[in-house]
């Protein structure tokens, strides 16, 4: 098991983890999730011994990485495939970590198999492919055979067969009883990949849970609803009757209606009572990455200034920035992304109709459907043991703004490199990361 408490790192007046407490559990694979620049490269290698925390600290099986004994034979782990000497065959630099950390020659041909790299073995690194790379770094990581195995961003680069044997592998991994933690930018791998979610933002946890609780706490189910294409009178007459009922009503690029907070029995009733025929009306809930998304809004510090996705958020007053999502709770403010139709403009109510809206975009009250409540399974068994109650939250102070409280910086590790694979890495290291 992995354990992190209280876990901070910064760099000079950058802060780029703060106060992470978390488990990562044998026997089930555990995403790690966060927006570029979040801190999750940094806890991998906090983690791995590579950088040592200002404050915290976090251990593998109880002990401190650099404390374990013969490591490389506990820990596996990918931190960033590039970090080979390129002018070694994949075999050799294979050969080379394995002589390091006293693991006979026949395993280094077993991980060749495994990763299906047997053919271009004996090829220089150097003239590999994304993919290629990736798969060379995975094989340094399962060397060892360890129990416990870190993979930040496995599947970049690959092609859709490397990334279902990447899935495949990582599940078959934990399956056998090992911590398999991994971070990756793609949602709709990692719903199909994790059991388990750690979702960072600034730094900071935002989520602490499995995937199924991740997505019902941060997504607004709705229904679609569908009326006769030959009647557009009837589809503002639902929207408004809906609209009435309290209902947040967006329309969907294919002339359907998307209906928040409203069952569909009740939605099926009002259009019934509003004589309005239905040709649909199907729920909905929202998928892993619409539940990341509106997670995280708050905690994006690179977004291009054409984002679609600012169609969505409610509007701000000038100058603020977005809330940081509340852990368990999400962020405030926004409706479901992504958006149903460009610039995910609101349904058009008729102007001063009865109901009128009352939320910013004519719906229901801001935040109606914004801020699903804490998921079921918080309290249950498998929850963060350090999770911090929600009213907390808002109050941790935001990792950039630390600058005045941040202590010297650590003594340079000589690991600080990022880099777990890389040759000149091995020397400097007191213990080898693979
Ligand atoms: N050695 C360093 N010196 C100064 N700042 C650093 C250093 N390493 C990381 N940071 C900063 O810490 C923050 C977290 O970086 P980190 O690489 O851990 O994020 P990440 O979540 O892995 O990002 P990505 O998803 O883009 O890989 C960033 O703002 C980064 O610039």
């Amino acid at each position: 098991m992995i354990e992190a408490v209280g876990l901070t790192k910064r760099y000079g007046d950058k802060t780029a983890v703060y106060n992470l407490s978390f488990q990562v559990r044998p026997g089930s694979v555990t995403g790690f999730l966060g927006p570029n620049g979040s801190g999750k490269s940094t806890t991998m290698r906090m983690i791995l011994g590579l950088d040592n925390p200002t404050s915290g600290q976090v251990t593998i099986g109880g002990h401190p990485y650099r404390r374990l004994p013969n490591a490389p034979r506990q820990v596996g782990a990918l931190l960033d495939a590039k970090a080979v000497h390129g002018g070694r065959s994949a075999r050799n630099h294979l050969l080379s970590l394995a002589q390091l950390s006293g693991i006979p020659a026949r395993r280094v041909d077993e991980v060749l198999g495994v990763v299906g790299l047997q053919d271009v073995a004996r090829k220089r690194s150097k003239g590999f492919s994304l993919g290629m790379g990736q798969r060379l770094g995975i094989a340094a990581a399962l060397l060892g055979d360890p129990q416990v195995l870190l993979f930040d961003e496995p599947v970049n680069g690959l092609d859709p067969e490397g990334i279902l044997w990447v899935r495949n592998l990582m599940k078959a991994l934990a399956a056998e009883g090992r911590t398999v933690f991994v971070s990756s930018h793609l949602m709709s791998e990692m719903a199909l990949t994790a059991d388990h979610l750690i979702v960072i933002g600034r730094g900071q946890l935002l989520a602490d849970m499995s995937v199924t609780d991740f997505i019902s706490a941060n997504s607004a189910d709705f229904a679609r609803v569908r009326t006769p294409d030959t009647e557009p009178q009837l589809r503002e007459k639902l929207g408004a009757a809906l609209t009435g009922a309290g209902g947040h009503v967006l329309p969907e690029q294919d002339g359907a209606l998307r209906v928040m907070g409203l069952p569909l029995p009740r939605i099926s009733d009002l259009a019934h009572e509003a004589g309005v025929r239905l040709w649909e009306l199907s729920p909905h809930q929202a998928s892993l990455e619409e539940a990341y998304m509106r997670m995280t809004q708050g905690a994006v510090d690179y977004r291009s200034t054409i984002d679609q996705k600012a169609g969505l958020q409610q509007p701000l007053p000038p100058g603020a920035e977005p809330p940081m999502p509340v852990p368990g709770q999400g962020q405030p403010g926004w409706y479901a992304p992504p958006p149903p139709q460009q610039g995910g403009q609101p349904f058009a109510m008729p102007a001063g109709g009865p109901g009128a809206p009352t939320g910013p975009y004519g719906g229901a009250p801001a935040g109606a459907y914004g801020a699903p409540g804490a998921p079921a399974g918080q309290g249950a068994p498998g929850a963060n043991p350090y999770a911090q109650p929600a009213p907390q939250a808002p109050q941790a102070p935001a990792p950039q703004a630390q600058a005045p409280a941040a202590p010297p910086a650590p003594a340079a590790a000589p690991a600080a490199t990022p880099d777990a694979s890389s040759p000149a890495a091995d020397t400097n290291q007191p213990e080898d990361a693979r």
